[in-house]
């Protein structure tokens, strides 16, 4: 907006000038009028016969003296003044009869002669004026071309700067959601890790909850018996295994080394001592092997798990209620559970 009120300033002193030569074709028609009063008095003079005629010589005389007494031609041709007094005079002797009909008609070929000049100039003044308002028009018309060329590329320059900008920003979004995620899971496992559950348990105030400590027996002699990796193995199958059995409303946590968590909703003790019971009858079942096991060759578990109201208890009062509930178990022998009361 503001090139074009600038361009519109610029040129519109040439568009002025160009139309002020307006004035001047006005001139140069007038010029040639009055050459054509002059030229038709001419020819009348050349058959006139006394004096019939002339009363329209002198007509048309006047009539060329009206359109060539003009200010601009006055100023800009030299011979403009001298031709009007030479009109003039010879057609007060015209009327007279002071002259002979030839004489004036060859007189007026002075004036004839001062027309034609005025005429040529003028029509060269207008070549002039359009070349000058031409070149003009399409210089500006080019610097407005290479501005508009000029603003679309620093455009496209801004939207590209902002594009990258914007996808920076959600690559640096992502990456942060990525990092958090990865900062709740287990990196052996992929279930959440103690911060995860800390953080449901959060979001979870108000609800009554089973909060379930697993942990398996004599996982040091599994180590050191079948190798770490074996071990690391057990814990990643021990994992899928409590987790299909806990089902959709609860939750799976690893704690760290051989120790997980599991958070459900549990409106009376009885929901957690089944949930108990299911989880110990459920790896049972599977049989997974234990070589060092000092009883039966399997894979034991034991477990601790308290029923709270998240935040009308705080979690780690309901975590230590467990987790002594657990350690009972172990002392009694392990493979086995107990719900704190
Ligand atoms: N393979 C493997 N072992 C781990 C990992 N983290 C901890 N451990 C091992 O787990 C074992 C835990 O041993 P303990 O705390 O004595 O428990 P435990 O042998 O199960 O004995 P009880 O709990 O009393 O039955 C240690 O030997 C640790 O080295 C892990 O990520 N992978």
């Amino acid at each position: 907006m503001m090139l074009i009120t600038y361009e519109s300033r610029w040129v519109y002193p040439e568009i002025q000038g160009y139309f002020s030569q307006t004035g001047n074709l006005t001139g140069q028609q007038l010029a040639t009028r009055s050459r054509s009063y002059v030229q038709r008095a001419q020819e009348k003079l050349l058959v006139a016969s006394m004096p019939a005629d002339i009363s329209h010589i002198r007509h048309h005389l006047e009539l060329a003296y009206g359109l060539l007494d003009v200010d601009i031609y006055k100023q800009h041709y030299a011979c403009t003044t001298p031709s009007l007094a030479l009109v003039d005079e010879l057609t007060d002797l015209i009327e007279q009869q002071h002259i002979a009909p030839l004489d004036a008609a060859h007189s007026l070929f002075i004036v004839v002669e001062c027309l034609t000049d005025i005429e040529m100039s003028q029509l060269d003044r207008r070549g002039e004026a359009i070349n000058t308002f031409a070149t003009s028009t399409r210089r500006h018309s080019q610097m407005l071309t290479y501005s508009s060329m000029v603003i679309f590329v620093m455009g496209l320059l801004f939207w590209g700067m902002h594009e990258r900008q914007l996808r920076r920003t959600e690559r640096a979004t992502n990456e942060t959601l990525a990092w958090m995620k990865r900062a709740m899971r287990d990196p052996l496992t992929g279930i959440g890790n103690r911060s995860a559950l800390q953080q449901d348990v959060l979001a979870r105030a108000g609800e009554p909850l089973g909060l379930i400590l697993v942990d398996i027996d004599f996982f040091k002699q599994y180590n050191d018996s079948l190798g770490h990796p074996e071990g690391d193995q057990l814990l990643r199958r021990l994992a899928s295994l409590l987790e299909e059995q806990l089902g959709e409303g609860a939750k799976l946590y690893r704690l760290g080394g051989d120790e997980f968590a599991a958070l459900i909703s549990c409106p009376d003790d009885q929901a957690l001592f089944n949930a108990c019971d299911q989880l110990i009858a459920t790896l049972r079942r599977s049989g997974f092997k234990h070589p060092a096991h000092p009883g039966n060759q399997h894979v034991t578990l034991s477990v601790g798990a308290v029923r709270f109201v998240a935040m009308e208890v705080t979690f780690a009062h309901a975590y230590d209620a467990a987790d002594k509930a657990l350690y009972r178990v172990k002392i009694a022998g392990r493979d086995g559970f107990e719900v704190a009361l």
